[in-house]
């Protein structure tokens, strides 16, 4: 589904502060992010750029909902969580439940982090259908019996595919667990698990990192494809290159 161009902003954060408590370390607070705003609507690609430790992580956390935001009545960041329809309806992260975050997550949007969480014993396959899965969970004995359950399972385990080879992981590591790829492969699972569904905003932290020449080509073109399907982009891409052919605009931290 192609999302139109709107007058209103996919991502709307507003004047957002973010602050850690050291609790460990009696009490001293880091102010991280100072009154940053950000609107980024569909089909556009924010690239966070500044120097190391200025938060630019950790404004994508808040984005995921990781990080609370602080909440002052005024300041905020909110998602859209719906972008069909003539009026966006948002989430605002601060206030937002555990459950609205999740929801969020599942329907709205994906987050490509800089390490693969690998959940032991789960095909790498699997890690990247499990995303298209919705509410169905692999091997759950109620699940099974759910008369949509084998054709789910088999058309999200073919688009997983799919993107695994063109992300050139090989074919015999698929049905294997991630945990003892390499550092290239398993970031690959990561981009694979984080573009195999198609939602409205995309995060993405250091994508192509750990990755090689052809490989990092692939991934400039998932996140230009994305572009034009709509999709709202912020990343962090320390590589110039790519940044350059991936962004649409850049935010200073
Ligand atoms: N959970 C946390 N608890 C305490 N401090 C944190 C936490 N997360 C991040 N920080 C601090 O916030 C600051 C910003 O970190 P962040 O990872 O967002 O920076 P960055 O701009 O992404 O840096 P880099 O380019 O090096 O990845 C750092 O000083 C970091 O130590």
């Amino acid at each position: 589904m192609k999302i139109e161009t709107r007058a209103w902003p996919v991502i709307d954060v507003q004047g957002l502060s973010k602050r850690f408590t050291l609790h460990l370390q009696g009490g001293r607070r880091l102010d991280v992010l100072e009154n940053v705003s950000l609107q980024v609507h569909a089909g556009e690609c924010v690239a966070l750029v500044g120097a190391s430790g200025r938060g630019k992580s950790t404004l994508l956390k808040c984005l995921y909902g990781n990080y609370g935001c602080e909440d002052d009545g005024r300041a905020g960041a909110r998602v859209a969580v719906r972008v069909d329809g003539n009026a966006p309806r948002y989430l605002d992260l601060a206030r937002a439940t555990p459950q609205e975050v999740l929801a969020l997550r599942r329907s709205t949007v994906s987050y490509v982090s800089q390490f693969l969480r690998a959940v032991p014993r789960v095909p790498a396959l699997d890690v990247v259908a499990e995303r298209l899965l919705e509410g169905l969970v692999l091997g759950d004995a109620a699940d099974v019996d759910d008369p949509r359950y084998d054709e789910h399972v088999e058309n999200a385990r073919a688009r997983a595919a799919a993107l695994l080879e063109r992300l050139r992981v090989p074919r015999a590591l698929w049905t294997l667990a991630p945990s003892t790829f390499s550092g290239g492969e398993q970031q690959r699972v990561n981009i694979a698990r984080g573009f195999v569904k198609p939602t409205p905003v995309l995060l993405l932290d250091e994508p192509t990192a750990s990755l090689d020449a052809a490989n990092r080509e692939v991934v400039v073109d998932l996140i230009r494809q994305a572009r034009e399907r709509g999709a709202a982009i912020v990343g962090i891409f320390h590589d110039e290159d790519v940044r350059d052919r991936v962004a649409t605009r850049t935010l200073t931290l």
